[in-house]
């Protein structure tokens, strides 16, 4: 069984994919939990390249290359393996990231992202759950503040990267503050600042977008993706991914 976790940055995939592969563990079975872009060895070199160095290191279709040979190498080397002996896979992303980051930054690069997947990778999981979330809630979880900004706006502060490349905002986002060693809240890990950050870069405009994006993927793939509720405590969130397995 193949499962995948997809949401916009901070929605709590990788919180949601943890808890399921513990309750699956739980019950016995075999679970090989990852994560894109990386989850192999070569493809994890692959994602230092995408998430590293300056915002325009890579155009658009350069990326979305290689976001495609880091799944497929993923695919190859652990993917396909546990699936052959019995494992369940859990993946924080898989290509409908791609099919709606790139998409979203990128309207005209949709259809080589449906042809080089349907070359490279050819493969869909069994269940995909979409963690739908505000993303000024989402916000709000990666800078630790006890309840989101009601009402805030879901206006960028920023330039949204429209005609421009996710990972490469992403990236912008990241490295001045790691450099800086600024800190976010007492209480951040270096990963909610980079989502902080990243907030921050892309804007709550984009994060919007994007949401929209995975809502539409849901509809448009009621047969393999269920939506799921993000808000809530995340025991909660996990007993609805649970019933909708
Ligand atoms: N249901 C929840 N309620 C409150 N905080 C949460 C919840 N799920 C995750 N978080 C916290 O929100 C932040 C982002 O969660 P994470 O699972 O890393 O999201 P993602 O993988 O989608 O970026 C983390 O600090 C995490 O501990
Ligand atoms: C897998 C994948 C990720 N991305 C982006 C989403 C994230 O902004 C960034 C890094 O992914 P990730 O490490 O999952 O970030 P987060 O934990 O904050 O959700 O790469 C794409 O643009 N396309 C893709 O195919």
């Amino acid at each position: 069984m193949f499962i995948s976790f997809e949401g916009i940055d901070g929605s709590g995939k990788s919180t949601q994919a943890r808890l399921l592969a513990e309750s699956l563990r739980a019950e016995g079975r075999e679970v090989v939990l990852t994560r894109e872009p990386g989850g192999s060895p070569g493809a994890e070199q692959i994602r230092r390249l995408l998430v590293e160095g300056r915002a325009d290191r890579w155009s658009p279709e350069t990326e979305l290359l290689l976001f495609t040979a880091a799944r497929r190498d993923h695919l190859e080397r652990t993917i396909r393996p546990a699936l052959d002996r019995g494992a369940w896979v859990v993946t924080d992303r898989f290509a409908d990231s791609t099919r709606v980051y790139q998409g979203v930054a990128r309207a005209e690069l949709a259809e080589a992202v449906e042809d080089l997947h349907r070359l490279m990778i050819g493969t869909e999981p069994d269940r995909t759950f979409v963690i739908d979330l505000d993303p000024a809630q989402a916000l709000a979880r990666a800078t630790g503040r006890a309840s989101p900004a009601i009402g805030a706006p879901t206006t960028s502060h920023t330039i949204p990267p429209e005609n421009g490349n996710a990972a490469q905002s992403h990236r912008e986002a990241v490295t001045p503050a790691q450099k800086d060693g600024r800190r976010g809240p007492s209480t951040g890990t270096d990963k909610d600042i980079s989502a902080e950050d990243r907030f921050e870069a892309m804007g709550l405009g984009f994060q919007q977008r994007l949401r929209d994006g995975f809502r539409a993927l849901a509809l448009a793939h009621l047969d393999r993706v269920r939506l799921i509720d993000g808000s809530g405590p995340a025991e909660a969130v996990a007993a609805r991914v649970r019933a909708a397995l």
